[in-house]
């Protein structure tokens, strides 16, 4: 186990930094992992991210009866949506012996009258606005961080972004409030907040709390490092009014779309090393092209001279859509004890 942190950049992705497309390529290439500058321009503030965190932290400390009434397991097959007890899914089935010590909310894309196609428990209901301005937020910063993507592949600029574009039909896409409660005695070794994964859509939003560390990344040597909560010194925290840094983590769908020239790296959460630490929340955004699009190489020099120097082939005659790939994922992480039907999976 690594003590040292990952050296992963801060990037200003404002239209003041002309270099933040070649930067981003460079962070995803090497890392799979970024952090934005999270200036006014996000709309995502401090305020609204702590307005979001509080929701969960309520949520989450509601009765089990109300959380029970919108469980992922009462929802038709065919959904990913609801709550999850602690106990439901294990992000790495091969290894771990019990499952991911967290529980989880996760929400649908919202519809166009400005509710969720999905049962919204009594704590939330009152800000469902919020909620969905929030998440169209994450949505608007995962678009420009698309575009940035195709200008540094020399791809048309919309290549990905009109791939994200929920107007135009369904998507996998999730945004989900994570609750990882404190265990008075964990084993080590064995206890785990979130096994090791990489995550299966396009790109993910992280939000973390100060005093909450806990997210690891392996390195391409092998090793865990830890990803700090805030990555800056105080000379890089110039803005007073500026957030913490949105991390941003390239999932495997651009992975596969790019023949491996951004990376999906592989992560986990962990137990803090000593003492018994405090409850871990999170929010994640888990940003999904739209069900039917097509996982072809996108059509990039780069990408393609990448294919060639290290012999990434692609899917050959098995050419499959976002939907089929996340079926797939969710059918394996979902295992404890239950098919992906019985649990649901978009
Ligand atoms: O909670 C976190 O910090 C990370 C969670 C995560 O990696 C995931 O749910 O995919
Ligand atoms: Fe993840």
């Amino acid at each position: 186990m690594s003590a040292f942190s990952a050296a992963i950049p801060i990037i200003d992705i404002s239209s003041s930094n002309p270099n933040a497309p070649a930067q981003l390529l460079s962070a995803a290439s090497t890392h799979g992992f970024v952090f934005v500058k999270n200036d006014g321009s996000t709309g995502l503030t401090s305020q609204s991210i702590d307005h979001v965190f509080d929701l969960s932290k309520a949520f989450f400390a509601a009765p089990v009866e109300e959380k029970e009434s919108v469980s992922i397991a009462s929802n038709k097959a065919g959904a990913n949506h609801g709550w999850l007890s602690q106990g439901v899914e294990k992000l790495d089935p091969a290894t771990q012996k019990r499952a991911d010590v967290k529980e989880a909310f996760n929400l649908a894309l919202p519809v166009a009258n400005g509710t969720y196609p999905q049962a919204i428990p009594a704590t939330l209901e009152p800000h469902i606005p919020l909620l969905i301005a929030f998440q169209e937020s994450c949505h608007a910063l995962c678009q420009r961080l698309l575009a940035r993507f195709a200008t540094a592949l020399s791809i048309p600029p919309d290549w990905f972004t009109s791939r994200h574009d929920f107007s135009k039909g369904p998507s996998g896409t999730v945004f989900r409030l994570l609750y990882y409660p404190v265990l008075e005695a964990h084993e080590p070794d064995v206890d785990i907040r979130a096994g090791a994964h990489s995550d299966f859509g396009s790109l993910t939003l992280l939000f973390q709390r100060p005093g909450q560390p806990g997210l690891e990344i392996r390195t391409a040597g092998g090793e865990w490092t830890s990803v700090p909560v805030d990555p800056r010194t105080t000379s890089s925290a110039s803005g007073k009014a500026e957030g913490l840094p949105i991390l941003v983590n390239i999932g495997d769908l651009l992975e596969d779309w790019t023949a491996g020239l951004l990376k999906s790296t592989v992560h986990r959460v962990v137990f803090p090393k000593e003492g018994r630490g405090e409850d871990r929340y999170s929010i994640a955004y888990f940003c999904h092209p739209l069900d039917d699009a097509r996982l072809e190489p996108v059509p990039s020099e780069l990408v393609r001279r990448h294919a060639e120097v290290h012999g990434r082939t692609g899917r050959g005659e098995r050419m499959v859509t976002a939907k089929d790939h996340l079926m797939e994922r969710l059918r394996s992480t979902y295992s404890v004890g239950k098919t992906v039907e019985e649990v649901g999976g978009s």
